[in-house]
């Protein structure tokens, strides 16, 4: 297979999921850090690597490696792999994403974003998605006539932080996730409450409906629940890896234990709680957005620019927010007719959002 963020947090997981049904992994693609890179070329033994930048060439210890984003589209195309793990944060994962799906190849598809910004222009005929909650959804669904679906949240970093003090939280805190690892954009994300709004445009997109809401399950063990029209409501349950959505996108049949199930008794309590608009600002547009998903693409850019301006010391936390709901607000009437469209409106929105 092919593996793309394979030193991020589900790329590092992926690569646990593969020693475990011992797959081949035939590409790598890497950003930054070249030493757990290097780390994997020789424990994998890659035919062939791609990083994002020129000036680490030399440091990798391969002898096929390239950089930037064309050359992760060639590796996508040259290979022979049937399968592409897509595991890039951001719009930078949308090209591999397209081009995974135009080489006829399997996708397992982490980067949430590719479907919040073209979901409807994204072939799900050989996608799975690498996501806990929609894992979850595709896990409960059986035949049965399904009325309303419902992912949960953690409610993130600051769910237990007094409201005045969320003005002046720091980097390090905003990225202290209450039960998951995961890189630093997602901890963000979760931490305003946008992953939740990501994850229901991933949800409309992917089981085409809108009856889709979140609610707060602060220790997320449950994922997702269906709640069915004869009246009854079906949860999915598992502890917080990601190795079990990785394992379900990458194998057809799971007949070895890949995670410690969950001890309710020691559990013994589990709570929920509605997601208050007070504390996440964002949470006000989930009805327009599920109403109108094409504003995918105005959020995500948005958020994109305001994430890295928080995490490059420029803005407070909750100006990210206030980032989002501005540009929402002044790009709510765009149209999109094909995938150039989207390109352009997301260049529009960083150039809007960055000045
Ligand atoms: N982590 C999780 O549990 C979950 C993640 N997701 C989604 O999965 C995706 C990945 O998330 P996560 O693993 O947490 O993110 P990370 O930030 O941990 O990893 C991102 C990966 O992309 C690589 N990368 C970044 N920029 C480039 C570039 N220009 N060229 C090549 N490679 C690049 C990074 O390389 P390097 O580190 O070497 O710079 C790293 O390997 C996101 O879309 C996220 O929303 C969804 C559900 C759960
Ligand atoms: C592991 C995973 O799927 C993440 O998307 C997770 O859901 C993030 O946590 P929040 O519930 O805090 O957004
Ligand atoms: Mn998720």
């Amino acid at each position: 297979m092919i593996i793309l963020g394979s030193t991020g947090s589900i790329g590092v997981n992926t690569l646990e999921v593969a020693k475990k049904f011992d797959l081949n992994v035939e590409v790598l693609v890497a950003g930054k850090n070249i030493e757990l890179l290097n780390k994997q070329i020789k424990e994998f033994n890659p035919k062939k690597v791609v990083i994002s930048s020129k000036e680490d060439l030399e440091l990798v210890d391969h002898k096929n490696v390239s950089c930037g984003e064309d050359a992760i589209l060639e590796a996508i195309e040259n290979s022979s792999s049937d399968t592409v793990v897509n595991a890039l944060v951001g719009f930078l994962g949308l090209k591999p994403t397209l081009k995974a799906i135009k080489c006829g190849k399997k996708l397992a598809l982490a980067n949430k974003e590719s479907l919040v910004v073209a979901g409807r222009f994204i072939d799900q005929t050989n996608l799975r998605a690498i996501d806990s909650e929609h894992f979850g959804l595709w896990y409960l669904l059986q035949d049965k006539v399904v009325d309303s679906m419902v992912i949960t949240a953690s409610g993130g970093s600051f769910r237990d932080y007094p409201l005045e003090d969320l003005k002046n939280v720091s980097i390090k805190e905003a990225l202290n996730h209450p039960n998951w690892k995961m890189g630093n954009k997602i901890t963000i994300d979760s931490a305003t409450m946008t992953n939740k709004i990501f994850e229901i445009i991933e949800a409309a997109w992917l089981f085409n409906t809108r009856k889709l809401d979140a609610i707060i399950e602060p220790k997320s063990l449950i994922h997702a629940l269906i709640n069915f029209k004869d009246g009854s409501t079906t949860a999915h349950i598992a502890n917080t890896s990601m190795q079990l959505p990785i394992s379900y996108a990458l194998m057809n049949k799971i007949d070895k234990n890949i995670l410690e199930p969950v001890d309710l008794l020691e559990i013994s309590k589990l709570e929920f709680k509605k997601i208050e608009s007070s504390r996440y600002p964002i949470w006000d547009i989930k009805n327009e957005i599920l109403n109108n998903l094409d504003l995918g693409v105005v959020l995500n850019a948005a958020n994109e620019v305001a994430v890295s301006k928080f995490l490059n010391r420029e803005i407070g936390f909750l100006d990210i927010s206030k980032i989002s709901l501005n540009a929402i607000n002044k790009f709510n009437s765009i149209k999109i007719n094909n995938l150039d469209d989207i390109f352009a409106i997301d260049k529009e929105v960083r150039s809007y959002c960055a000045s």
